[in-house]
């Protein structure tokens, strides 16, 4: 490590100062697992002044209060927006009460423990873990994973994935007591028979382009066709009710992948053609459906386990009766028998001889045909880990349409090349529907390759577009990808799972996280999470590389800090980034890794600074206004040339973005509290192709400016991170800094002058900036992320105008383009040069090469 933890002797002593370290204290003691991670750094052995140490205020009151304590009565003791301390640290102690528990005899030679709300704790270094938490990814859904403890919990959602599985509630109950250091609670025994009882009861299944709710069991079909939200949802047909025999179950086959070394075959694989399911016997039309389904019952020769009832709803209406299926603890499935679909074309798919799937893809899509069909779900990797292979797969082995929902028009293109790259399917089957290219298949059936936008623009179409679109829509497919599906739950996208046609949905995604409450709307928006891979795991296995992560405080001088007081909100974040000292903490971590032979990504949201930080240091930078030559002429550059060793982002590098080059990262400025956008950061240099080297390690930091808001942001920041096992070192010192030469911002002199140019900046040209940002995101099919971590579709309202490319600008492509502010794009088109004066430097010293004798 090129850094010294150092004690930091200074506190200052305002009142401010106080409030924004209590601040940060606060917020790290909301964050669950965080406390006990910060304090890993003391194992350091420095003697630096840790957080989490120090006497708190509010430990005091919390510790004199412990059963009366309402925070409610307290608000004062905590900073605006922060979760309260009393539900966060103190709510759930008394949930992890473990005193009343007796433990077993041999309790030593188990390693898990349980309390009465299916929180399970698992000891990770016991020599049975692994095999615990093989079983605890079926069942329980991962709460934190660090090194020595990891948490899990019983949730309803993962005990009916297991379920669906083939696992029943005395497999689920008997192996936890073997692994438990007490007795299973009854209670919790009992929910997890109450999740089996119900579970699979209900299906949600597409038949000639129609939804229909299908079950086995009159009481529940009685019970909802009575319920006030699923009733209207049902379809007033003649036939109102179908009685059908119920279709054979199949044996597990994860067909298309016989070729692929690495992934097992599984039992069954051969598996019969089983009979086709006979369509629809008219049952009544009657209101007093279940008297008469009763009566027929005994009137024909099924028995009540062979035949299954269905009604028909209405085609908008089918998350809304999944949510409701839900709240009644019959969870609607949405399986899909594909080896029996004779309806929908086959597609031409494999995958290539050579390729190998990794352990945790294999495990990950054997819990989504764990039964022989295709379910529904989420699967969670980390970034980098080959979520686009899983989906490639999962398409091989269904073998039928496929549609693919992706985030931006850069990730439609990676996605087309990885089937290409992975599977044998001829390319005129891959179409591709974005505002920057419209092209179809060629044969019955393909895989379509789109833009969350461009299925849920509901402005008017081009003609093109519209065409498109019933195309789209007109058609069954049999697997829905749905790439980054935690923006799925915005109002906007719920509408894309209406009106796309889908046997069976996968969401990938490596952050199931929104800063909103709706993450849980996936449950039923696409079904329940299949599998979540474990971090540290695979980056021990070095599938990702192994990271260092760090927050460096950096102390702001006295004018900047009195600046930062009395600035309003947005703009004590200028002053944050601008912070003299955070500059030439960057300046010094960037000369630290360069001399490694690291290649440094730098990121920062404020585009004002990113373009001061990148001119001074000579970089070349980033941001949403560069053009796409441009962009990609820079990308080639910091890959390939040696000559360049550092790039300066703006968040249009958070995701999508391939370098794995990439050894370190530097974040300068943030998008406030987003846990998501941390591991997404981080994701650019887990891939890095140096992670198998021996002792390889890469890199994270995060400067933030020392008692400011930063600090509590950067808290936040990280909770997702450290749940999945990483920890952050403080570090309040970088050895020697002050004696690095060329060390900009040296002297009182030139800080003044660079306070003076922000305070000048700060009202106009620093703001400006960000709209040209938003302008690029935009035409770039980005999606935003508002300052609660929420993807908004549109720009922010400070932003004045759209640019696009040119081509795109005609209208035809299905995008509006619109023009409020035409001074600043008299300024877009000034900027034809190259603006980086990086470029400009390497051209320089090119002419004078080319002038020596
Ligand atoms: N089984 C495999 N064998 C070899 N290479 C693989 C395998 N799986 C994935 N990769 C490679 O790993 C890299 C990352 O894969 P991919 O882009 O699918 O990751 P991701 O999980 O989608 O990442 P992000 O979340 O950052 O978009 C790619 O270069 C891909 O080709």
């Amino acid at each position: 490590m090129p850094c010294r933890l150092a004690m930091s002797s200074k506190r200052k002593a305002t009142s401010a100062v106080d409030d924004a370290s209590k601040a940060h204290r606060a917020s790290r003691d909301s964050t669950p697992g965080l406390a006990s991670q910060r304090r890993r750094v003391g194992d350091a052995k420095d003697d630096s002044w840790e957080p989490d140490e120090q006497p708190n205020v509010l430990d005091t009151v919390i510790a004199q209060n412990t059963q009366k304590f309402d925070i409610s009565a307290f608000p004062y003791l905590l900073p605006p927006g922060i979760v309260d301390v009393a539900s966060r640290d103190f709510q759930p102690e008394q949930k992890r009460d473990f005193t009343a528990l007796r433990l077993k005899p041999d309790h030593h030679n188990r390693p898990l423990l349980i309390d009465g709300w299916g929180k399970l704790i698992l000891e990770s270094f016991h020599p049975l873990a692994p095999k615990v938490q093989d079983f605890l990814i079926t069942v329980a859904e991962p709460l934190s994973r660090p090194t020595f403890m990891h948490e899990y919990r019983l949730a309803t959602h993962s005990l009916y994935a297991a379920v669906s599985i083939g696992l029943s509630s005395d497999d689920v109950i008997n192996t936890l007591g073997r692994f438990l250091k007490t007795e299973m609670p009854p209670n919790v025994a009992e929910y997890v028979r109450h999740c089996g009882r119900s579970y699979g009861k209900v299906k949600m299944v597409l038949r000639d382009s129609k939804y229909y709710v299908e079950t086995a069991d009159l009481d529940v079909l009685q019970m909802l066709l009575k319920d006030p939200i699923i009733g209207p949802c049902r379809v007033q047909t003649v036939e109102n009710i179908t009685t059908a025999s119920a279709p054979t179950m199949a044996g597990l086959a994860i067909a298309g992948t016989k070729e692929a070394a690495g992934l097992r075959e599984a039992a069954g694989l051969d598996m019969e053609e089983s009979k086709r399911p006979q369509t629809g016997q008219r049952a009544t039309t009657t209101n007093e459906v279940y008297n008469v389904l009763a009566e027929d019952d005994g009137d024909n020769d099924y028995s009540e386990q062979d035949v299954v009832h269905a009604f028909q709803i209405q085609d908008d209406k089918v998350s809304k009766v999944a949510e409701r299926c839900l709240a009644l603890h019959y969870p609607a499935l949405e399986e899909y028998d594909f080896r029996n679909d004779y309806i929908n074309a086959n597609l031409e798919i494999d995958l290539r001889p050579g390729t190998q799937i990794r352990p945790y893809q294999e495990k990950s899509l054997s819990k989504m045909f764990g039964n022989g069909r295709a379910k529904s779900g989420v699967i969670v990797l980390p970034c980098g880990a080959g979520k686009t292979l899983v989906g490639v797969t999962a398409a091989c082995t269904i073998k039928k349409g496929v549609i693919v929902l992706a985030t931006s028009n850069m990730s439609v293109i990676q996605w087309r090349n990885e089937f290409l790259k992975w599977s044998n399917i001829d390319p005129d089957s891959i179409a591709i529907f974005s505002s920057d290219k419209k092209s179809v298949f060629t044969g019955n059936t393909g895989v379509i390759i789109t833009t969350y936008s461009m299925v849920t623009n509901s402005r008017e179409r081009a003609y093109e577009s519209a065409k498109m679109m019933k195309f789209l829509q007109g058609r069954e497919w049999g697997l829905m990808l749905l790439d980054e599906v935690h923006v799925v739950p915005a109002q906007m996208f719920r509408r894309v799972i209406g009106s796309l046609k889908c046997h069976s949905k996968l969401g990938l995604t490596a952050t199931l996280l929104r800063e909103d409450d709706r993450i849980e709307d996936l449950n039923f928006l696409i079904g329940p999470k299949l599998y979540e891979a474990n971090w540290m795991e695979l980056s021990e296995q070095g599938h990702i590389a192994k990271v260092q992560c760090a927050e460096v405080w950096c102390p702001m001088p006295t004018e900047f800090y009195e600046q930062y007081l009395n600035a309003g909100v947005r703009a004590r974040s200028l002053f944050c980034v601008m912070n003299p000292q955070k500059f030439q903490a960057c300046q010094y971590l960037i000369r630290y890794h360069e001399s490694r032979g690291d290649k440094i990504i730098v990121f920062s949201d404020n585009v004002y600074a990113l373009e001061i930080y990148a001119k001074k240091l000579m970089k070349p930078y980033l941001y949403g206004g560069t053009s796409n030559t441009e962009r990609q002429e820079v990308l080639d550059f910091f890959q390939n040339s040696p000559q360049c060793s550092t790039l300066f982002l703006s968040k249009i590098g958070d995701t999508s973005l391939d370098l794995p080059e990439a050894t370190c990262l530097i974040q300068i400025s943030a998008q406030y509290g987003s846990r998501r956008q941390e591991a997404q950061r981080l994701g650019r240099i887990l891939r890095a192709t140096r992670r198998k080297d021996e002792g390889f390690n890469a890199f994270f930091y995060s400067l933030v400016s020392k008692d400011t808001n930063e600090m509590v942001f950067s808290s936040k920041r990280q909770a997702f991170l450290v749940d999945q096992g990483y920890s952050f070192k403080i570090i309040t010192e970088l050895k020697d800094m002050d004696k690095m030469p060329d060390l900009e911002f040296g002297t009182p002199q030139s800080r003044r002058e660079l306070l003076s140019k922000v305070l000048g900046d700060a009202e106009s040209k620093a703001w400006k900036d960000e709209e040209k940002e938003s302008a690029g995101l935009q035409a770039d099919g980005n999606m935003f992320y508002g300052p609660d971590g929420k993807p908004m579709r549109k720009a922010p309202r400070s932003a004045k105008r759209t640019a696009s490319a040119l081509t795109d600008l005609g209208g035809g492509q299905g995008m509006a383009y619109v023009e409020q502010d035409r001074s600043a794009n008299k300024s877009i088109k000034k900027k034809k040069a190259p603006q980086s004066a990086f470029f400009r430097k390497v051209a320089r010293e090119e002419e004078r090469r080319r002038k020596l004798p």
